[in-house]
């Protein structure tokens, strides 16, 4: 399974939500994309899905247009929508039965999937009296029932509380072994714990389009910083005239060393601190966060 987004673009009324969007995906993969409120995520992902059409450019899978490969994909929307006197094996039954899989399919294909998502026990009970984890996970059953290639989630854990937040990132992590997975967030650290790969997307375009070594690497903080209790002249000077030191910041007590390559120039630095009997207090390897690095991207960029 390949799908590929070209150059797509999703105007409303005038307002661009989705702007010359290009990105690629091969089965196996579990691709996050990252955006903060109002991105385009959902509105990318509802084109994926089918659901809503571009202005401009297309979508395919295995190079053949998305209306005739609905079959191979699976959508949970952000806010999925269910009955809440129903069951959740009658919910499955109903959404199934809509979206035209056999009677004979869905019988065999319920317990199946309720038990894939840890809802066994729960076949019977009305979806009411549901956890925001449980609901989650009922609507990425929905999503699974007909067996899709691909599986698209719209932000599955943002509205959770912590404990169906790690339910579901749980389910998340055993299903991406078998489906590939594109799902939307605004939190990194969501993606981070699921994702190989990350796509970044602010007002409508993308803006990154990393493995998480590419983005660590390609943002790297390249500083050393040096608190003491009592400034040392003579040692400042001496970090200076170090070949591999680039820059030195003073800020008060802190020293903010940029460095060619923290690792290789840590030991160095440390020495020399020790020599000069600089009175330490904190020696601090700076290097940013990946969610350092998203907020640095979507604020910046
Ligand atoms: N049906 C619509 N009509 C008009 N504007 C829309 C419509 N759907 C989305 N938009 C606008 O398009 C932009 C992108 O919205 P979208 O919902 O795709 O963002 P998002 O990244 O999913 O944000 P959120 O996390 O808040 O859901 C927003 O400015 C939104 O107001």
């Amino acid at each position: 399974m390949k799908l590929e987004v070209k150059t797509v673009t999703k105007e409303f009324k005038g307002k661009i939500a989705v702007k010359n969007f290009s990105m690629a995906m091969q089965s196996g993969e579990c691709v996050g994309l990252i955006g903060p409120n109002g991105a385009g995520k959902s509105t990318l992902l509802k084109m994926i899905a089918d659901i809503i059409d571009p202005s401009d450019g297309e979508i395919v899978i295995d190079g053949k247009k998305i209306m005739k490969m609905k079959k191979e994909i699976g959508y949970l929307p952000q806010y999925p929508n269910f009955y809440q006197w129903m069951s959740a094996q009658e919910t499955l039954r109903f959404m199934g039965e809509l979206s035209g899989l056999s009677k004979d399919h869905l019988t065999k294909a319920i317990p199946k999937i309720l038990s894939r998502v840890g809802l066994s026990k729960d076949a019977d009970s009305k979806v009411g009296s549901f956890s925001g984890g449980m609901k989650q996970r009922l609507g990425i059953a929905q999503a699974l029932l007909h067996k899709p290639s691909l599986l698209l989630m719209d932000e599955p854990v943002s509205a959770l509380d912590p404990i169906g937040r790690r339910e579901v990132l749980n389910l998340i992590n055993d299903i991406k072994k078998e489906t590939t997975i594109l799902f939307s967030t605004h939190l990194l650290g969501d993606a981070e714990e699921i994702c190989d790969r990350f796509i970044i997307i602010k007002n409508g375009e993308k803006i990154e389009d990393a493995t998480i070594m590419d983005l660590l690497s390609r943002n790297d903080v390249k500083k050393i910083s040096v608190e003491v209790a009592s400034k040392n002249e003579q040692w400042i000077k001496a970090v200076k005239e170090f070949n591999f030191v680039k820059n030195v910041e003073v800020l008060g007590n802190k020293v903010e060393i940029e460095v060619e390559n923290v690792q290789l120039n840590k030991k160095k630095l440390l020495e020399s601190v020790l020599e000069h009997h600089v009175d330490l207090v904190k020696f601090e390897i700076k290097s940013g966060s990946l969610e350092d690095i998203f907020l640095k991207l979507v604020v910046e960029k």
